[in-house]
């Protein structure tokens, strides 16, 4: 065992880190890639790990990120060398500061704030005509910095600004890409992980901003408990993750009611869910299988999720990528932990690409829809040094 500062400081990029209260996990070179399409990569995932145990890796993993849309991209490999620590902590030590200056970037919007707040109407208009219940709705920032981006301080900033957040760092390099891109990001929602037979989902929606002042953010959190419009928006990513879990475990359990969890940044509605596998020795129950049967969620997709889909695709500007997709790591027994890649970016040489987005249900302001992302994208620009500027 590592120590979680030592596995922080070796990364490079090229690497896939990871990090969750679990503990973290550093994974270097490539055994093996692991090729495969919708619905069948926690097939292809677990028959690479068997191959890689049968030419001798010791404790194999499967490790990396798909993308939201189905027919997305994905990145996931057998590592050659994996080396895993206890769960970060908050230490004495400051975060150290962003090795760039601030006023060395330019930032786009994408679309325009006017736009994004155009989208959420016309999402309120189809939720009104009953097409669709929720919609999640993101807008991105593409900021250009004059010099290639560090992401190793990049990746030790959001670690050490919130060690309780999921941590990750993923190749995510494309054929004609300029330069290397990496994913990067502070998770705080858990799509599942496995330990045994023991099955944990932590879905969120429902948000308010967290400001400075602790007086407004009891306000707030005793406003987000009594909005229905919020309880509706996360039910529906509750409800859809304990029937989904439901087909694999028994002894299922949600908490009835949803609770607030906090981020440096935001509120947010949570419901822990936790089961137990009706049959842990089946190979087709792996975490990853888990998460590809719940991915997309209504937290970043919508109810019915055909029709929500397919809003996105209408009414964003950018292809999501990677943002609202999958990331983690999945073992030889089918244990293992994936997050929704949300507080996250793609970085390429100078370029930054961050998403935010906000569930749309009706009674949603697209006013306060437009403020909730912009509160979001703060995980990301703080780590940059850049608040303030969405
Ligand atoms: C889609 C995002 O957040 C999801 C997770 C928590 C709360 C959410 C919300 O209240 O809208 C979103 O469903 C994002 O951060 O880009």
């Amino acid at each position: 065992m590592h120590r979680a500062a030592d596995l922080l400081a070796a990364y490079l990029p090229g690497s896939f880190y990871y990090s969750s209260a679990r503990g973290a996990l550093l994974a270097d070179g490539v055994h093996a890639t692991v090729r495969a399409g919708h619905g069948t990569r926690a097939g292809a995932a677990a028959e690479a790990l068997e191959a890689a145990a049968v030419s001798g890796v010791d404790e194999p993993v499967v490790v990396g990120a798909i993308g939201f849309r189905p027919d997305s991209e994905a990145s996931l490999v057998v590592p050659a060398v994996v080396r895993r620590s206890g769960a970060p902590t908050a230490t004495a030590e400051h975060p150290p500061a962003p090795p760039w200056d601030a006023g060395a970037w330019s930032i786009a919007h994408r679309p325009e704030p006017a736009g994004y707040v155009d989208g959420v109407r016309r999402a309120l208009e189809l939720i009104k005509t009953g097409e669709l219940d929720k919609v999640v709705l993101a807008r991105s920032l593409e900021l250009v910095a004059d010099a290639p981006v560090p992401v190793p301080s990049l990746l030790a900033r959001l670690v050490l600004l919130d060690p309780a957040a999921h941590a990750f760092a993923v190749d995510v390099s494309a054929p004609g890409d300029p330069a290397p891109r990496t994913l990067v990001g502070a998770s705080p929602e858990l799509l599942v992980s496995r330990r045994g037979p023991a099955v944990v989902a932590n879905p969120l929606a429902g948000s308010l901003p967290r400001v400075a002042d602790e007086e407004e953010n009891r306000r707030r959190v005793a406003a987000l408990l009594a909005s229905a419009k919020d309880r509706a928006e996360h039910a529906h990513v509750a409800g859809q993750v304990a029937e989904v879990l439901g087909r694999f475990c028994v002894d299922l359990e949600a908490s009835p009611e949803p609770v607030v969890v906090g981020t440096p940044t935001m509120w947010h509605l949570s419901t822990r869910v936790t089961g137990r596998l009706a049959d842990p020795a089946d190979p087709a129950v792996s975490a990853l299988a888990l998460a590809e049967a719940l991915h997309p969620t209504p937290a970043v997709c919508g109810v019915p999720a055909e029709r929500a889909t397919s809003a996105i695709a209408e009414l964003e500007p950018v292809d999501r990528g990677y943002y609202a997709g999958l990331v983690g790591w999945t073992d030889l027994a089918g244990d293992g932990e994936w997050v929704v890649t949300i507080r996250s970016a793609e970085v390429c040489d100078r370029t930054v690409r961050l998403f935010a987005g906000a569930g749309v249900v009706a009674g949603s302001d697209p006013a306060a829809e437009l403020a909730e992302t912009s509160a979001k994208f703060r995980t990301l620009l703080r780590a940059l040094g850049l608040e303030g500027v969405a």
